[in-house]
């Protein structure tokens, strides 16, 4: 059942209570209630909202001068998700590594969380990523054997919506057919495909072509399948404020019972959880929660009157992030998508199309390819540090290939004429690390986001030489009828000029991990042991981007 009040509430105590109606916390409630005797309470903050918000969402996204005015003349205003309710409307604190740059971060606040109003591109990252995270926490149950089996529960591969004959797209070994998420191959061409693909048979051993990619959004498949049952509720309009210490059990501080409210200054409800609780509020939400209810670091907490009931100085510290750069080139009009997204009636049409059909250029998420790459072994960044991959086969970047000019770097205006190509650059193994601390003890205020992008050697390395492999992509034969010119400050090789386009440009792929990161047990270091309970604590488990490590080669919904 779904409730929108707390007073809808039948009960207040429930075995388990799962915080975060989101990407992770949806698998949770659904896995859970398939056992009719456990009742199951999910609190989300969020709201309920179709999928109209996504496209709203991703068009804004792209097109930052589009106001109430000039926006698609569809759906119901208060869709809109960023600067809406729908979004938490974060803002990452200026980052020094970006020349003091700040921007919004964005996450949903919905239900399915930002599963909700991603960009629907599902992996699950390399097999050397599970394997390093088993090794990281010393617990062979994390190894990508073991993993690799639930992505046949997880996922169920459905024909794109054009139909189109996929032989040659993926390896269906390697996907499931059962699952709960249906997963497909973009479900509409574009006319550049063909020549992404040439080009990997051109640059084959710069580019090479890779059979297998994987769109899933929790809130239609794990909750849709769970929301029925009579033992699962979920409570919208709950935000959770702390998790209350009820007692010490095997000499440790544990904790059954959760706060939340509906909005500041709303009186504060209390629920309990006979099992436990689990919280799967982001990497964001998460150690926000934790250190409001006394779990973090003692100085911190201190600082803010927060008495101190599990110290832990790494709670919200290791926050990792994805990192990129748009790299866009100006190309021959007839083949991209900009007049598109430009024109507010034809984005209308599509939409149209998309609703009534489901066919069309909105059935695919419109990145149609991307790829993963390794920087080359005899780098001179490796005489000096260590590689960061995950493994040998991991990668260092990734290329995302949007048929359209994209540039998510806020306050930019995009070119009101011409058209555009994308060659996306984003930074998959970065070592740089940041934080979310808490900046009041206020429940309602935003925690401080530093991403701390791009602060190391490696780091900025690694993208200056994303650009200059962009570069050599874009110069392959298959597009010289195609490409004009690079638009935008990234011409020059000389390794200053490409760092200033660089600190100048790049902004977040989204993809947050590691602020409760997984160690191993009775480690010094970590937030929760490999079994994902908080250490130092009984009865909190954490099931969300948070427990990540390190950033996976893969945009993160599939391994979350
Ligand atoms: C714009 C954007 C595009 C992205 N594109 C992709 C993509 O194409 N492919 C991909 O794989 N990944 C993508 N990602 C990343 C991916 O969506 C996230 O990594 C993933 O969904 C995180 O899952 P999660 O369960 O950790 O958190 P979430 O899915 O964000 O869920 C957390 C939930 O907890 C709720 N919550 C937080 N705090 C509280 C509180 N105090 N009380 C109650 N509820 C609370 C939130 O409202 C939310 O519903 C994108 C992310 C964004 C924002």
């Amino acid at each position: 059942a779904l409730y929108t009040e707390p007073r809808q509430l039948p009960r207040h105590t429930y075995d388990y209570v799962i915080v975060g109606a989101g990407n992770a916390g949806n698998v949770i409630a659904s896995r859970l209630s398939e056992d009719p005797r456990t009742s199951i309470l999910v609190l989300e903050a969020g709201v309920r909202a179709s999928w109209r918000a996504w496209f709203l969402s991703w068009y804004q996204h792209s097109r930052p001068i589009c106001d109430q005015t000039a926006c698609p003349p569809f759906g119901n205003e208060t869709e809109h998700l960023l600067d809406t309710p729908y979004d938490w409307n974060y803002t990452v604190t200026p980052q020094k590594g970006l020349n003091g740059r700040t921007f919004p971060y964005n996450r949903g606040k919905i239900l399915g969380g930002s599963s909700s109003v991603n960009y629907m591109v599902h992996q699950y990252g390399s097999s050397e990523d599970y394997d390093k995270i088993a090794e990281i926490t010393g617990d062979a149950g994390w190894n990508w054997d073991n993993v690799k089996r639930n992505i046949g529960k997880h996922e169920k591969i459905v024909p794109p919506a054009d139909g189109h004959d996929t032989t040659g797209q993926y390896i269906p070994a390697n996907h499931g057919t059962n699952g709960m998420l249906s997963v497909s191959l973009p479900g509409s061409s574009q006319l550049i495909d063909s020549r992404v693909i040439a080009t990997t048979r051109e640059l084959s051993e710069e580019f090479p072509f890779n059979e297998d990619m994987g769109a899933g959004i929790s809130a239609t498949t794990y909750l849709a399948a769970a929301i029925n049952r009579p033992n699962v509720h979920v409570l919208l309009n709950a935000h959770v404020t702390k998790l209350l210490r009820t007692g010490t059990i095997q000499g440790v501080p544990s904790f059954r019972s959760v706060e939340f409210a509906g909005k500041p200054g709303a009186p504060s409800i209390i629920v309990t959880a006979r099992r436990e609780i689990v919280l799967s509020a982001g990497s964001i939400g998460t150690p926000q929660i934790l250190l409001l209810s006394g779990i973090g670091a003692r100085d911190e907490l201190e600082a803010l009157g927060i008495p101190v009931v599990v110290e832990n100085p790494s709670v919200g510290k290791n926050l990792s992030d994805h990192v990129l750069v748009p790299n866009i080139f100006r190309v021959k009009d007839g083949e991209s998508l900009d007049a598109l997204f430009r024109d507010p009636a034809l984005f209308k049409a599509a939409l149209d199309e998309w609703m009534e059909t489901k066919r069309g250029v909105l059935a695919s998420s419109m990145l149609n390819h991307m790829g993963y790459f390794r920087l080359p072994s005899t780098s001179s960044i490796f005489s000096t540090i260590s590689d960061p991959a995950s493994g040998p086969k991991a990668s260092h970047w990734e290329l995302i290939v949007t048929n359209f000019y994209i540039n998510p770097k806020p306050g930019h205006i995009p070119p009101e004429t011409g058209s555009y190509l994308g060659l996306v650059s984003a930074l998959i193994s970065p070592t740089s690390r940041g934080s979310v601390t808490l900046a009041s003890a206020d429940p309602f205020a935003h925690p401080l986001i530093d991403p701390n992008y791009l602060t190391t050697p490696f780091d900025i390395f690694a993208m200056r030489e994303t650009v200059r492999a962009v570069k050599r992509f874009a110069a392959a034969e298959a597009w010289k009828d195609y490409i004009i010119a690079p638009f935008g400050n990234f011409s020059s090789d000389v390794d200053a000029d490409l760092d200033a386009y660089i600190r100048d440009q790049a902004s977040t792929v989204y993809h947050m991990v590691g602020t409760a990161s997984m160690s191993p047990r009775g480690a010094e270091w970590g937030v929760v042991d490999p079994d994902l309970k908080v250490k130092g604590a009984e009865g909190i488990r954490i099931v969300d981007a948070s427990v990540l490590p390190f950033p996976p080669n893969a945009h993160t919904q599939g391994p979350v």
